[in-house]
């Protein structure tokens, strides 16, 4: 489910590592500190890890050097086709998505990077009282993406992003189920989660949700 964009992914799949590396001028800021994004959230996982969105493979490859078990899920198979070439078959990356994916029997980490946007708040909060089921307590949900401390910030950055021309960013910040963090904090706390926020860059902001 929130596969909406694939087609999306499908075409961007080639040239997503440069984007990530700051070739577009645009979406510069969205991936700036990007290494140390996905380190942050590499740093903070244990155990059995199970990555949601695994795109080029650019998380699942540093989960992987920490000698963690990941299990992947990426609904676009041009993006599974490049991350299976990066990975080799060390680790298995299967199709699926943040509702409706193969379950591993049990899994200490629930990881993803630059990708739970896809889903509506709805969607979200039906993802994360289902997680609950697969993770034992002291389990992990540890999600980097864009979000925001309010509604009146997401317009802000829209008209921003309008005001330097970057028209298609504003078009994504427009059409994408970008979240607040208040929506989130109390989604998680209602499913039995402490959980705390921390900011990576102007858009993307790390969340760490521990099961009680
Ligand atoms: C911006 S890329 C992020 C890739 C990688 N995690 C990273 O940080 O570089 C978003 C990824 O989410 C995937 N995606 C899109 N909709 C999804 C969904 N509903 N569930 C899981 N992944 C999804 C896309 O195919 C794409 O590979």
């Amino acid at each position: 489910m929130g596969r909406e964009f694939l087609d999306l992914f499908e075409e961007w799949s080639k040239s997503y590592d440069d984007t990530v590396g700051g070739h577009d001028i645009e979406y510069q800021e969205v991936f700036k500190h990007y290494d140390r994004i996905l380190d942050s959230v590499t740093n903070r996982a244990h155990g059995h890890v199970l990555e949601f969105g695994v795109g080029t493979g650019n998380l699942t490859e540093r989960l992987l050097k920490k000698g963690l078990k990941v299990t992947g899920i990426e609904p676009s198979p041009a993006m599974r086709e490049i991350a299976i070439g990066k990975l080799g078959n060390v680790t298995h990356i299967a199709d699926g998505d943040f509702m409706d994916f193969p379950e591993p029997e049990s899994v200490d980490s629930i990881v993803s990077t630059y990708a739970f946007h896809h889903l509506t708040d709805e969607e979200k909060e039906k993802a994360i009282a289902s997680y609950g089921k697969l993770l034992n307590t002291g389990g992990k949900i540890v999600f980097a993406d864009t979000m925001y401390q309010s509604k009146e910030a997401h317009e802000k950055a829209i008209s921003d992003a309008k005001q330097a021309g970057f028209h298609n960013l504003a078009n994504d910040l427009q059409t994408e189920y970008y979240t607040t963090i208040p929506f989130l904090e109390s989604v998680l706390e209602e499913h039995g989660y402490s959980v705390n926020f921390e900011r990576c860059n102007q858009f993307v902001w790390i969340m760490e949700a521990e099961k009680l």
